[in-house]
């Protein structure tokens, strides 16, 4: 059964069709990539499938389950999960608390026990404090625990949010713009650490502008643009392909995709 499955998905604004009947796989271990010029509907088509949108046309489909529409935090329950472009940290937190944060969203209503502090309460609060210290050290991050989030470098920051997203152990999980706004050290640790969890068997998705780190990492590759899916495969067949360098051509990311 194929993981995820994207199918004919669109949605207009104000009459314009910003995504139009893009469909792709994705399957375990797969790093998929989705890039196209600026505007070509990349992230409006992340937040339809990770449901913060709902599509006006098309399915999206985990494990055979329909899941279209459904709520960002049920799709983590179900195996999906995903980062923001823009940064979800809580900066006043410790680097361990907000990795803890990412186990809270498999509880269900255990509020009342929390309150009262039982033992079973102390006992989930123990499983999360180690299961984030284990995320911690499987970001390179074990070392901050204890510090203030936001202290902490970009590209680490970056890390951080992968971490509390792998809480939930998801079977899928999309990265909007990782790399955005990291050097090329911080750029190679999240490479890194993103064919780790593939390698783990966790598929990626991800929205990037980074076209070498695309093209390094990716096993596949979705190209949008003006809303419609131009051209899929490999990075090699994507960088070949005429109506991709058109695409490119005349934008700035044009230099990139060359490289
Ligand atoms: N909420 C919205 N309301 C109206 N128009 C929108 C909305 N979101 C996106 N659009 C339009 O849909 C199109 C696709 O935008 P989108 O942000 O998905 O592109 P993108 O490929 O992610 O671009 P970028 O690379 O600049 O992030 C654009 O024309 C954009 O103006």
């Amino acid at each position: 059964m194929t993981l995820l499955s994207v199918e004919g998905l669109g949605i207009s604004f104000g009459g314009i069709k910003a995504v139009h009947d893009v469909s792709f796989k994705v399957e375990p271990g797969e790093i998929v990539s989705v890039i196209g010029p600026n505007g070509a509907g990349k992230t409006t088509l992340f937040n339809m499938i990770s449901g913060v949108y709902r599509p006006g046309l098309g399915r999206v489909v985990l494990e055979g389950e329909d899941v279209t529409g459904m709520a960002p935090f049920r799709l983590a329950q179900r195996g999906m999960s995903r980062t923001f472009q823009n940064l979800q940290i809580f900066q006043n937190m410790t680097v361990l608390e907000n990795a803890i944060s990412g186990f809270h969203l498999q509880e269900k209503g255990p509020v009342l026990a929390d309150l009262l502090h039982l033992p079973s309460s102390r006992r989930r609060a123990r499983a999360a404090d180690a299961g984030a210290r284990a995320l911690l050290a499987r970001v390179g991050l074990e070392r901050a625990a204890d510090r203030e989030a936001g202290n902490l470098s970009y590209g680490s920051l970056k890390r951080l949010e992968i971490a509390r997203a792998l809480a939930m152990k998801p079977k899928v999980l999309l990265l909007d713009e990782p790399a955005a706004g990291c050097n090329a050290v911080e750029t190679e640790e999240i490479d890194h650490l993103i064919a780790e969890v593939a390698a783990s068997g966790t598929a990626i998705l991800l929205v990037e502008h980074d076209m070498k780190m695309v093209m390094r990492i990716s096993s596949h590759i979705v190209v949008l643009d003006h809303g419609e899916k131009i051209a899929e495969g490999s990075p090699a067949e994507v960088s070949r392909n005429p109506a991709v360098i058109a695409a490119y051509l005349g934008t700035e990311e044009g230099a990139d995709a060359d490289g």
